[in-house]
């Protein structure tokens, strides 16, 4: 039987929490919750179950040295720049060939490189258990999430008939894919209780992998075995920057798991936040008696419900309620906590524009 290894996909854009993220420096190499890094702590969190001698990072390739010194404990090696972003099903394929350059009945998983997850003995014995599985039979299996209110930012998974259980987590073959829908939709999903999030996670052997590929993304199995080849040859960054360009840009979800057959789901229960926005890290930050969250330094008269991130300078607000103030690398951003959601339109207007490239 193959051994356990980890992929972690690290494309993230730093749109969201711009201006603090930039593409230079996206939410994975932030800091915002806990000490280290996003991507830091997904590597710390599979302690007792993937050493970092066997964890991957898939990332942009300029962003290759800074994401190496965010997480000196993975080899430098096995941290990889694509050459352009392809979306989740390349990356997936990349990290796939490249385990498979390793140890070609391998088990893995794919994870997430900038989520916050809680309850860390449950989410490794949820991990254990879907590596498991994924080692004995033919099987795609997905890390779902009970949802704990109806978010239109995930894609949802219905759960089918049970499958299994390991570790004391239950198994289910996943009966369908829905990604973000519409609140009532996710209202109706989270009411059955057959829903689950799509958290984004998957767990499966490199043989498995490689037969849906085949199936359903022949491009993507061909990519695998070029790019495992080229692995064991030395020459990763030439065949990348070969194949790259002619690939589709798709997700994995579009790509496979809305397609396959043999899709098994985790029910995961350890607390997860895909932490997407501003007003998300007032989960994770104290609030102060007026419901402010701040981190850094802010004054306040009156209002409350305000989020601000002011590490190096004085941020004072009078009568201001629910607004974002964010400031950082030269930059003010100021919105109402719930247009936060449109920093990303933001950004790609500045993107636009002459001068700002800098910022951005
Ligand atoms: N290396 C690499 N990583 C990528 C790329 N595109 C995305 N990623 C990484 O893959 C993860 C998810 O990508 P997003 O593109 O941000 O996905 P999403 O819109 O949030 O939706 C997906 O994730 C949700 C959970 O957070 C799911 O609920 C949803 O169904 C979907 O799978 C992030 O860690 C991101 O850094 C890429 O081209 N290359």
């Amino acid at each position: 039987m193959g051994e356990r290894y980890a992929v972690i996909m690290a494309g993230g854009k730093g749109e969201r929490f711009w201006p603090l993220s930039t593409s230079q420096h996206p939410k994975q190499l932030l800091s915002l919750v806990g000490k280290r890094p996003f991507l830091a702590q997904a590597v710390e969190r599979l302690e007792g179950l993937v050493p970092p001698e066997r964890v991957w990072v898939v990332t942009n390739r300029d962003l290759v040295d800074a994401t190496r010194a965010a997480v000196p404990e993975v080899p430098a090696e096995q941290i990889v720049g694509e050459p352009m972003g392809r979306d989740t099903a390349a990356a997936v394929a990349c990290g796939g060939a490249l385990i498979k350059a390793r140890d070609p009945d391998g088990v893995f998983c794919i994870l997430t490189a900038d989520h916050v997850i809680g309850d860390l003995p449950l989410f490794r014995s949820t991990l254990r258990g879907a590596m498991d599985l994924a080692a004995g039979e033919d099987l795609l299996l997905t890390i779902g999430i009970e949802p704990s209110e109806p978010s239109t930012g995930f894609g949802y998974i219905e759960a089918g008939e049970p499958y299994a259980e390991r570790e004391g987590v239950s198994f289910h073959r996943a009966a369908r894919f829905v990604e973000k829908p519409d609140r009532a939709t996710a209202g109706e999903y989270c009411a059955s209780g057959r829903y689950c999030w799509n958290s984004g996670m998957f767990v499966w052997s490199v043989p498995a992998l490689q037969r849906a590929f085949d199936e359903y993304r022949p491009q993507l199995s061909g990519l695998m075995d070029e790019l495992s080849a080229a692995a064991e040859a030395g020459t990763l960054d030439e065949a990348m920057a070969r194949t790259y360009p002619e690939l589709e840009k798709i997700s994995i979800d579009y790509a496979l798991m809305e397609k396959a057959s043999n899709i098994v789901m985790a029910r995961g229960t350890f607390a997860w936040d895909d932490v997407g926005s501003w007003p998300a890290v007032r989960n994770h930050w104290a609030a102060d008696e007026a419901g402010n969250t701040v981190q850094g330094t802010c004054e306040t008269l009156d209002g409350g419900g305000n989020i601000v991130y002011s590490p190096d300078r004085l941020t004072a607000l009078i009568g201001m309620e629910d607004t974002v103030v964010v400031q950082a690398e030269g930059v003010t951003l100021v919105c109402p906590r719930d247009r936060a959601q449109d920093v990303k339109k933001l950004v790609g207007k500045l993107r636009e524009k002459q001068g700002y490239e800098n910022l951005l």
